[in-house]
């Protein structure tokens, strides 16, 4: 059982022919509707803008979570159903495959005909799913590019309408078609002038009703229905303004239909990946592991570190600065490892040492990691010289990688100011701490909890920035 919605995307109110099934077939679910009217019709333009803006508009739905996505777009599934399901982890549905089931155990002449728009006839997805199931059929095809834009403004009951259609179909009224395929959802509104045209001899296929029964197969079949008992929700988004598709979408749903206009155009034009749910952090100090892997905690990101990996060479620290040696960690670890490696090159820079330790500050008091060596050799350099002039800062510089992609790396700063203190004070935290006295809480960094270090360390202050960027940075890459 699940309560989410379930999202239908169209170029514009045909769509709305999908949800008045689903309305009656499926009356427990919530549902999400987005119309592009603003960039309306799709059938004219190029496969590869179609998908764009299709994603675009998955990219919407997806913030409003929706459990399954239904394309009630002929145009959007001929161009974009595939990428959708191959990159998409919800069940997406389009309207071509059940169209073209129900036209098939329709037909006893074995000539079915088509009516879409350009795009879709273009893509011949109707003929070819047709045929695929069963190759004898006869398919005729004809574009009906007009019957969108009689729908979108309002003149379905009109004269225009009459004619529109009458001339468009002119070419099949003397075949031998005895089913109609509206490979358009915006046709159904048009019916009755369609068979009008066509005779009652010839059987209209709307292939919303046959998709809203697709979906109710599948959300049973993944247990993804909405049994909560709960009065279902009704959303209705348009890109352009709300008036016209309120007007049009009361009439064809027989309610009152409020709508919100929506502005997707800065949306994603393709799947938005994932953030990872594992990062490598390529440091062998398990106090610097300890502290990014509570704040990757709250995120939800699990931390894995350089001791998962015991049998790895060392990248060596050769360079002049934080970012460059973070640089070097985590690029080098991500190509050895080809995952997302997290790199920290941090330090100690005090004031009346000339910013010394500095990069050196794992190895101050020679090569091998000592703290007690380095905090000695750091007591022994600052004796006699007065508290005042005892200002220093901890600074540290995150390098996030990807493999494959050595001069994007995604580089990020933080530090915090404090005063070297001549005894140690605390027995949390690692390196420097117990000497690095904080004057604003009247602490030394090892007397703070390991969370209170995080909220005001220079560790903390990077690993913020970098949460603040890392989710855009991830996705362009
Ligand atoms: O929060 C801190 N609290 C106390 N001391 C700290 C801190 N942050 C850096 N430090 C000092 C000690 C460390 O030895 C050196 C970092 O040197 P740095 O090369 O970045 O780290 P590291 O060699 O210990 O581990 P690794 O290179 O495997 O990440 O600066
Ligand atoms: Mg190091």
């Amino acid at each position: 059982m699940n309560t989410q919605p379930i999202g239908f995307i169209d170029s514009g109110v045909g769509g709305l022919t999908v949800v008045k099934e689903a309305l009656r077939q499926l009356p427990n679910e919530n549902i999400v509707f987005l119309g592009d009217q603003a960039r309306l019709p799709y059938g004219p333009r190029p496969a590869a803008q179609v998908r764009a803006f299709t994603w675009q508009m998955v990219n919407f739905l997806l913030t409003k979570k929706i459990k399954l996505l239904v394309i009630a777009c002929n145009t959007a599934t001929a161009a974009a159903l595939d990428d959708l399901r191959t990159k998409l982890t919800i069940p997406v549905i389009g309207v071509i495959q059940p169209g073209s089931r129900a036209a098939l155990r329709h037909t006893h002449t074995g000539h079915i005909g088509v009516i879409a728009t350009e795009g879709t006839v273009r893509s011949c997805a109707y003929a070819h799913t047709i045929q695929a199931k069963d190759p004898q059929v006869k398919v005729t095809s004809l574009a009906a590019p007009k019957f969108v834009a009689v729908v979108e403004s309002n003149e379905a009951h009109s004269a225009v309408a009459k004619k529109v259609v009458a001339q468009t179909l002119r070419p099949l009224t003397h075949t031998d078609i005895d089913t109609l395929v509206m490979g358009c959802t915006h046709y159904p509104l048009l019916r009755p002038l369609i068979q009008n045209v066509m005779g009652e001899g010839v059987t209209l296929i709307d292939s919303g009703a046959e998709t809203v029964s697709d979906v109710s197969m599948l959300l049973d079949y993944f247990d993804l229905a909405n049994t909560s008992g709960h009065a279902a929700t009704r959303t209705y988004y348009t890109t352009a303004g709300a008036a016209l598709f309120e007007t049009i979408a009361s009439e064809w749903l027989n309610q009152p239909i409020t709508a919100t206009h929506v502005d997707i155009t800065q949306q994603p034009q393709d799947v938005v990946t994932a953030l990872p749910t594992t990062v490598v952090v390529a440091s062998k100090n398990a106090g610097k592991v300890r502290e990014i892997g509570a704040m990757f905690a709250k995120l939800g990101v699990s931390v894995k570190s350089l001791s998962d990996f015991p049998a790895l060479p060392t990248v060596e620290e050769t360079g002049t600065t934080f970012e460059e040696n973070a640089r070097l960690k985590a690029d080098g670890y991500a190509k050895m490892l080809e995952l997302p490696v997290l790199a920290d090159d941090s330090g100690l820079q005090v004031d009346a040492l000339g910013g010394q330790p500095g990069v050196f500050s794992a190895r101050y008091a020679g090569k091998g990691h000592n703290d007690a060596a380095n905090n000695a050799k750091l007591i022994a350099e600052l004796a006699g010289v007065p508290a005042a002039k005892r200002t220093a800062r901890f600074v540290s510089t995150l390098v996030l990688a990807k493999p494959g992609l050595p001069n994007q790396d995604l580089v990020v700063s933080g530090h915090v100011d404090g005063v070297i203190v001549g005894l140690p004070q605390g027995e949390n935290g690692f390196g420097y701490d117990p000497y690095f006295y904080l004057p604003e809480l009247g602490k030394t960094m090892a007397q703070l909890t390991p969370d209170e270090k995080n909220g005001v360390s220079h560790r903390g202050n990077a690993l913020r920035a970098l949460e603040a960027r890392w989710g855009d940075w991830y996705q362009k890459g």
